[in-house]
């Protein structure tokens, strides 16, 4: 209980900070990235240098103050042991899952279904259900819980029926880019090489199972031999998949009382242990720096990432940290947006929920604009953004 009250009295202090604007204060308690996020807010206060001013709520760039609120909350409860290792989040995940089983459940028969007739299909077939795949994980990332403050945000309907009346809302969609990426991998591929896919996390919950899900497709067709995860260290932006809910979905999944959904949990955690699905940690996806720094900033990270065939990045929040969070043109390329950060060819698979996009033809921004002001940011859009060599 005092544990809880010295978490709870630290969390009050943050968040009278926040709301009255006070300056960004350094981190005090020891954890593996302090000195990285201490470093970077004497960069921010650099930036305002020949002036008195601090660093502060309001005015600081979005990016850095929200990724700087999460790392707070998360040392409120590193600085009130025992319950240090306590996911503020977890209960809300879980809901999240609990809450979309029945669309869960459809997807996984799917998938079993698909990979009893895999053998059968004809090329053009199964490059159907790749894309088909591809927008269930896309329209999967419309379930995040920051958005919603926490609130419910499952999947109630089987999303794939609605495939087809969604597809007007994806507005760049490089989906035939990855299919040419990894069929000619397949193809060109000897016997004992490898092709391997990397999955940049976001939430967990239903979105981590439609993640699961293709993975799982990318091996099983051959289409990929190896799938390497990259999940958050610590908790985040509400809905962030960690260690832990990686392993809690792929149990829960395991002891569902239907035999194909159970089925695709035995077949996770096999994978898991046969190292075809590596599961990666890194302190970098929680700082505050966008990823044209990870170069310099994690080099090991950059390295790892190089070694992938494509790299598939979940989510609003990679895509801030993509493009950093600028405020670009619509039409400006997609690569020009990355600023230098090309470690392997790359699709960002996000639904639009914050106010950047870039790689729009000329006027298709200002038309939605013009139609239906908050489109940048209701999760209603959608896109498969690809930057590499075709
Ligand atoms: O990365 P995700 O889960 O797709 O979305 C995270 C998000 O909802 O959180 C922030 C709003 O607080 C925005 O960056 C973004 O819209
Ligand atoms: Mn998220």
């Amino acid at each position: 209980m005092e544990a809880e009250k010295k978490a709870i009295s630290l969390l009050s202090k943050l968040r009278n900070e926040s709301q009255t604007d006070k300056p960004i204060i350094p981190f005090v308690e020891k954890f593996a990235d302090t000195d990285i996020w201490n470093q970077y807010l004497e960069y921010q206060q650099s930036l305002l240098n020949d002036t008195d001013e601090k660093p502060r709520w309001f005015y600081s760039p979005w990016l850095f103050v929200e990724c700087y609120a999460y790392r707070r909350i998360h040392e409120a409860v590193i600085q009130s042991p025992p319950i240090d290792d306590f996911d503020v989040f977890k209960e809300a995940k879980e809901q999240n899952f609990f809450e979309s089983l029945e669309s869960i459940t459809a997807l996984c028969i799917h998938l079993q279904e698909l990979m009893t007739t895999i053998e059968d299909l004809e090329e053009n077939q199964l490059k159907n259900e790749f894309f088909k795949l591809l927008q269930i994980s896309l329209w999967g990332n419309k379930c995040d819980l920051s958005l919603s403050g926490g609130e419910t945000s499952s999947q109630k309907t089987n999303i794939i029926n609605t495939l087809e009346d969604l597809k007007p809302f994806i507005l760049v969609n490089d989906m035939e880019h990855l299919w040419s990426l990894l069929s000619n991998c397949k193809k060109t591929r000897e016997k004992v090489s490898v092709t391997r896919v990397d999955i940049v996390l976001d939430n967990s919950g239903f979105e981590l199972v439609t993640d699961l899900v293709l993975a799982d497709f990318l091996l099983f067709s051959n289409l990929a031999t190896e799938i390497h995860f990259y999940g958050k260290m610590i908790p985040w932006f509400v809905s962030d998949t960690t260690i832990h809910d990686f392993n809690w979905v792929i149990e829960q999944v395991k002891h569902c009382d239907h035999k194909w959904v159970s089925k695709c949990g035995v077949d996770w955690e096999n994978y898991v242990k046969m190292g075809k699905w590596v599961y990666h940690d890194h302190i970098f996806w929680t700082g505050p720096h966008e990823f044209c720094a990870m170069f310099h900033v994690a080099p090991d990270l950059y390295a790892e990432l190089q070694k992938a065939h494509l790299i598939l990045f979940k989510g609003d929040l990679n895509y801030r940290k993509l493009t950093g969070d600028r405020k670009w043109e619509f039409t400006v390329p997609f690569h020009r947006a990355l600023n230098g950060f090309h470690p392997a060819p790359l699709c960002s698979i996000r639904t639009l929920k914050a106010e950047i996009q870039v790689g729009l033809r000329p006027g298709q921004g200002e038309q939605l604009t013009a139609s239906e002001p908050n489109w940048l940011t209701t999760g209603k859009y959608g896109i498969f953004q690809f930057d590499g060599p075709l």
